[in-house]
């Protein structure tokens, strides 16, 4: 099988160069010259696959590593008969963990306890669900939007946009980016929405740069708009609005979903659709990809301090922000910063003792390893 792959993406080799013919190529300047005499493709987010890419190739599997599927054109792969596989889910620990890292940076320097704000999550899927159980589980209350669940979900949590925009405190997106539909997500976070936004809330998009009106949030910031952002995705990516970078809290260069362990899960989650959609029945034994525990921390007492101390040994955000601003200012930095980027473990990979029963099951609904 004559499979081409982004070179960005880790262990394809490892799964697909045994016995396949294995090309890499870079993911940003793909085009259909490169794509000739290819049968198998796998892409990044970064890469459009359209007709513009495959009217003149025999692509007949493209796998998509990512969460988000905005840059395939699903329509025009199943008009032409193209199998097309994403990885749904694949980072969403990640993401979870990435904003439960700016949160606690957030408690740190304004000096709160989370368990005392409300976090209002926009677009419940993967993400959105698992981010409300861990928050629930830290015992923090949270509103839910979500126009598609709503309507099957009862639970008095369940508000609409307008209600969520008033009453919470933090608003953190989880929505695919659509420009159709009911729905559509493309400047869901416009003008009058952060007009509306009462002062000292907090937004944050990991979802798409384009959920975000990013020029209406910068001038709203220039205006004197008295509130927190972080962005870890933007318009325009990679070419990011500088002087919006530098007048946010946290902006950091779409990693959120940068875990060694969602890089491993979404390689493997095309591998194995590769493998049936083609029939291969040898497959390779994948359970030895994913890395070991790194740490076994013992901890007294479980307060929110602990936890953010716990945290920050697996990923401190602020550096990554540090990162951006300096990368941002040079040509190519945003995706340079991404290449070079170090994968960041997930909680689980650290065992907590405590001692105590009680810690030892909030720390285990919250994604840590306990014994
Ligand atoms: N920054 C990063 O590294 C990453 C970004 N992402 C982005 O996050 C998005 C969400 O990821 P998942 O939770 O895995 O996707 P998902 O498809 O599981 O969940 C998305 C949810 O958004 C809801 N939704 C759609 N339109 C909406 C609207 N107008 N208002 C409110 N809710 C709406 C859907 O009903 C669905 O429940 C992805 O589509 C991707 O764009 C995902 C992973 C990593
Ligand atoms: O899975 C998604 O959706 C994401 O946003 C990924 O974090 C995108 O990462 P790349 O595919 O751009 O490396």
């Amino acid at each position: 099988m004559r499979i081409l792959a982004d070179k960005e993406i880790p262990y394809v080799n490892e799964l697909f160069g045994l016995t396949n013919q294995l090309r890499q190529y870079e993911g940003r300047f793909l085009s259909d010259k490169h794509i000739k005499n290819t049968d198998v493709l796998i892409v990044r987010s970064i890469t459009k696959v359209d007709y513009e890419l495959l009217h003149d190739s025999s692509v007949k599997f493209v796998g998509t590593v990512t969460s988000g599927t905005d840059h395939i054109d699903q329509d025009y792969l199943e008009k032409n008969n193209v199998k097309y596989i994403s990885a749904p889910g694949s980072n969403a620990i990640a993401v979870v963990e990435y904003v439960f890292s700016a949160l606690f940076w957030l408690a740190h320097r304004d000096h709160f306890f989370l368990r005392d704000k409300i976090v209002g999550i926009i677009g419940v899927g993967h993400i959105g669900n698992l981010l409300n159980q861990r928050l629930n589980s830290f015992g923090v209350q949270t509103l839910l939007y979500d126009p598609y669940l709503s309507k099957i979900n009862t639970d008095k949590s369940w508000k609409s946009l307008e209600i969520l925009v008033s009453e919470s405190d933090i608003l953190t997106f989880h929505t695919p980016l659509t420009y159709t539909g009911s729905y559509p997500t493309w400047h869901m976070v416009n003008k009058d929405i952060i007009e509306a936004l009462p002062s000292n809330k907090t937004l944050i998009n990991t979802s798409r740069g384009e959920v975000f009106d990013n020029s209406a949030l910068l001038k709203a910031l220039d205006h004197g708009k008295k509130i927190n952002v972080i962005l870890d995705v933007w318009e325009f990516e990679p070419k990011l609005l500088l002087p919006l970078l530098f007048c946010i809290d946290i902006g950091t260069a779409h990693i959120a979903g940068y875990s060694i362990e969602s890089k491993i899960r979404s390689i493997i989650m095309i591998y194995n659709a590769f493998c049936q959609y083609f029939n291969i029945s040898d497959k390779i034994n994948v359970s030895n990809l994913f890395p070991s525990f790194i740490n076994y921390i013992r901890i007294k007492k479980m307060d929110e301090a602990n936890i953010n101390s716990l945290i920050k040994i697996i990923y401190n955000i602020y550096n990554d922000h540090i990162c951006l601003k300096s990368y941002a200012l040079n040509s190519g930095g945003f995706d340079k910063l991404r290449k070079y980027y170090f994968f960041r473990r997930e909680w689980s990979s650290i065992f907590v003792d405590t001692g105590k029963d009680y810690t030892t099951e909030m720390l285990k609904n919250f994604g840590f390893s306990v014994f």
